[in-house]
């Protein structure tokens, strides 16, 4: 696991949220993605060498919408760069951490993705990211 990739954060309205964090952070969001796949509608800010993702429900199945009804808004998972997501996956696993998929996922901003269970993380949902090379987006 190398450095925190992004904090993602649950938000029940994805415009005012950008609005908050733009002037909370003083920088813009700088990409606006749908991942279908998730359900999720994300923005990203980058705020020196730390980045954020707001996250909006697309549809009313999504994680997120549980996530709110369940917690309301705020901090939804931790998110870490990895060099090999299959090789991360596999430590994990032999290390008892629940992953929620057995292969890794396309994410946004251009990452392949694996989510750990947060009740195997200590209450925290944790995501893996590593980045897909340029020539195989
Ligand atoms: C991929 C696009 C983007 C990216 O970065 O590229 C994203 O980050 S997408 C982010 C949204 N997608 C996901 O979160 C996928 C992984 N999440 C899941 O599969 C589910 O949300 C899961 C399994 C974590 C929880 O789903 P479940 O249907 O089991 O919901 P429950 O409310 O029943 O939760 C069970 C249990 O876990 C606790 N919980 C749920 N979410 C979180 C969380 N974000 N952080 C910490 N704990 C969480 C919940 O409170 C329940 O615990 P309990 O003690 O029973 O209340
Ligand atoms: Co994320």
């Amino acid at each position: 696991m190398n450095k925190i990739e992004h904090i993602g954060i649950a938000v029940a309205d994805l415009k005012a949220a950008g609005d908050l964090y733009e002037k909370l952070l003083n920088t813009p969001v700088y990409k606006i993605e749908e991942v279908a796949t998730e359900g999720v509608k994300t923005a990203f800010l980058q705020s020196g060498p730390n980045k954020v993702e707001l996250l909006e429900a697309s549809n009313p199945d999504s994680p997120i919408a549980k996530f709110i009804a369940k917690k309301g808004e705020g901090i939804h998972h931790i998110a870490f760069e990895v060099d090999d997501i299959n090789a991360e996956m596999a430590r994990l696993k032999n290390e008892g951490f629940i992953l929620l998929s057995d292969e890794p996922k396309r994410g946004a901003d251009n990452k392949l993705v694996c989510f750990v269970h947060p009740k195997s993380a200590g209450g925290v949902l944790v995501e893996l990211c590593q980045s897909i090379a340029q020539e195989n987006l």
